[in-house]
């Protein structure tokens, strides 16, 4: 059989209509039924193309001019936005972006799940899909012999030098970042230089508690000795009352990973608190801890209404973290049992547990797939059990071990949609039936998506 040549060259410029829109945000246009992907391309738009990449069966371009444009499309807020590879969403209304992941979850249900035909809810977004993130880690580098902080440019580890600001981030950590990066300048801290290895300041990272607007300043170093460092610490400290712990993490690798194993507390407490609900949490540097906590409490609110608690039930919350959702469910359960890999978010969840009068939840630290059987093996029999896995989904052995203990009720939240469906075929045919599905929208103008499944045992 005679195979056809793409009907597009490197480098041509074509006009194309965007038919469709990829899980990451491209547009997908189609030249003769080949189909070209296209950052930043809208459905309904029609635009001149140059062709950048072909291949066999599909093909990339970029989008040079927009000849017909979508009502979709808004004018980014973001003075970085094309350079910066933090957000993917912001040339597309909020409207869109919400119909965008409703649609996303769908298409993989049906397509890797084969599940159709149940409530799909539309997301739920939030009123202002700006200033939402608690937490931000900025890279600092120099130029013309100043510091400089910013993001770094798509697909590179360059600073982007007129970053002034990350509207997703809550206005306080924009401002600290600023604070400290100047302070520093002024006592002469030299910025590290990943070519070579020298100099000291890597990062800056700042968390607030969104409720209790306490902040945590977190100055990464290259070595733990660092000259003038007490004095740009009382500068922060009488400067800005809202800052409640300053820390110092030594990482002297040669990496990209941002933390390093070392901690120091420079002044103030090692904790700062936040809230979600009615449950309070101490975050440390280190701790996992959800970014946007007002979307946090809409997704676990929805996750305690999937479990239907009475009071009555033994609850399973496996890959449980700090027990964020452990302690939710605890103050509707009988009992919560939680499983983690990570001893210190172990750690953190008990501390947490204490610091709410918690008594109900009992913590493990291991692997969920190999703490289930056993758990099954002590006679424990859940009535409700929460999953809530990394982006790679459940073991196929702890989903096995799940469907074995037969609790009436599964709820599962994922922060993958693929592997959500590939997990609920498995439930499924293990005598499991998904009812309702509700995507979240946890990260407003980036192609993540959240989503809590409500699963019953049939006939149940
Ligand atoms: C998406 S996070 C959920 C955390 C928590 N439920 C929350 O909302 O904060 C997934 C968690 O699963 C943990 N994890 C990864 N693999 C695991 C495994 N095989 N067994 C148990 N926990 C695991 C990770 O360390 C991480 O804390």
């Amino acid at each position: 059989m005679a195979k056809t040549a793409p009907p597009v060259k490197k480098n041509e410029m074509i006009e194309l209509t965007f038919e469709d829109i990829t899980h990451e945000g491209a547009g997908v246009g189609k030249v003769n039924g080949y189909p070209l992907f296209v950052p930043y391309g809208l459905p309904g738009e029609k635009a001149k193309v140059k062709v950048i990449n072909v291949k066999k069966n599909f093909g990339f371009g970029r989008l040079i001019e927009t000849l017909h444009e979508s009502e979709e499309r808004v004018d980014p807020p973001c003075n970085v936005y094309y350079k910066c590879g933090g957000c993917q969403l912001q040339h597309m209304s909020y409207k869109m972006q919400l119909e965008m992941k409703r649609n996303q979850v769908k298409n993989v249900l049906k397509k890797i799940g084969h599940i159709e035909g149940i409530p799909v809810h539309e997301t739920i977004g939030m009123e202002d899909p700006w200033r939402y993130r608690n937490k931000v880690q900025i890279p600092v580098g120099s130029r013309n012999g100043e510091l400089i902080t910013g993001f770094y440019r798509k697909r590179s580890h360059e600073i982007i030098e007129d970053m002034e600001r990350c509207i997703i981030t809550e206005e306080i950590n924009d401002r600290m970042i600023d604070a400290v990066r100047e302070i520093a300048d002024r006592l002469g801290i030299s910025a590290y230089d990943e070519n070579n290895h020298r100099g000291i300041l890597r990062h800056i990272m700042v968390r607030t508690g969104q409720i209790t607007q306490e902040t945590m300043i977190v100055i990464i170093t290259r070595k733990e000795k660092v000259p003038e460092l007490n004095k740009l610490v009382d500068e922060i400290t009488k400067t800005y009352p809202e800052v409640k712990s300053i820390v110092q993490n030594i990482n002297s690798e040669r990496t990209n990973v941002i933390l390093g194993k070392k901690t120091k507390l420079l002044w103030g407490n090692e904790y700062i608190y936040d809230q979600i609900g009615d449950i309070r949490f101490a975050i440390s540097a280190k701790s996992f801890y959800q970014v946007n906590p007002l979307q946090t409490k809409k997704l676990y609110e929805k996750a305690l209404e999937y479990a239907n608690l009475t009071g009555s039930e033994t609850v399973i919350d496996a890959y449980c973290g700090i027990g964020t959702i452990s302690l939710f469910l605890a103050q509707k359960a009988k009992k919560v049992y939680g499983v983690e890999v990570v001893p210190e978010a172990i750690s953190d969840a008990k501390a947490n547990a204490k610091l709410n009068g918690i008594e109900n939840a009992e913590f493990f630290v291991g692997q969920a797939e190999k703490i289930m059987p056993w758990w099954k093996a002590q006679g424990l029999n859940p009535d409700v059990i929460v999953v809530d896995p990394p982006r790679k989904g459940c073991d196929e052995i702890f989903l096995h071990a799940m469907i074995e203990m037969q609790p009436k009720r599964i709820v599962y939240v994922s922060c993958n949609p693929s592997t959500l469906a590939r997990d609920l075929r498995i439930l499924e045919d293990g005598g499991y039936e998904t009812k309702e599905v509700q995507p979240v929208d946890m990260f407003p103008q980036t192609t993540h998506v959240e989503t809590v499944c409500n699963i019953e045992l049939k006939g149940n």
